[in-house]
């Protein structure tokens, strides 16, 4: 069974500057693919689907699109919905209620670049008491998300790999080239 596609606009080819203060030459347009909820829910179904034998108790996604994900992703699998959000210094904190202690994980997002995101999703749920056994996206760079799955030791499904390159700005070719960068 073929994945479905984002839907057109999602990733986007140009130049951007990213937080991170890297360059790079794709965008993705996040907050369109969680407006057309029929789409997502696909992709989440898709996933579901094969992160169905992880024998898992709780699917948990970073706020705000990886939980968007994570909560469709629970509902079809009939497992518990968790999410955490983002304080100071790049921590990930779930919420103090429900306890959590003794559960198998799942950590989903919606994108994954550096994997920022979901690693520190999953150092929250290990404190937390669960253990994680596998990781989803819908969508990962090919940079660097593609990687994430192995340096967890998790299965890790993702859908759609996003070809994409990182340059510092110092090396940026696009910069070279006098493109004018966005973000
Ligand atoms: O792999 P990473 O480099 O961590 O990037 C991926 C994260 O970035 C986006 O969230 P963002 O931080 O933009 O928050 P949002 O979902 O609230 O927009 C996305 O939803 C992922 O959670």
């Amino acid at each position: 069974m073929s994945e479905p596609a984002p839907p057109s606009g999602v990733v986007r080819h140009g130049h951007f500057r990213y937080e991170s203060g890297h360059h790079g030459d794709v965008w993705l347009e996040l907050d369109l693919l969680a407006s057309y909820p029929e789409r997502l829910g696909a992709a989440a179904r898709e996933l579901a689907r094969r992160l169905a034998d992880q024998e898992a108790d709780l699917v948990c996604g970073p706020l705000e699109g990886g939980a968007f994900v994570a909560q469709w992703v629970a509902a079809e699998l009939g497992l518990r919905f968790g999410y955490t959000r983002r304080g100071a210094g790049g921590r990930y904190a779930a919420p103090d209620s429900p306890d959590l202690r003794g559960m198998r994980a799942i950590v989903v997002d919606d994108a994954v670049n550096a994997g920022a995101a979901v690693i520190a999703t999953a150092r929250e749920l290990e404190r937390r008491g669960c253990t994680v056994a596998a990781l989803g996206a819908v969508m990962a760079g090919s940079h660097s998300g593609t990687r994430v799955g192995a340096r967890l030791g998790v299965p890790y499904v993702y859908l759609h790999e996003i070809a994409g390159t990182l340059w510092e700005p110092a090396v940026c070719p696009l910069c070279a080239r006098g493109v004018p960068a966005e973000g």
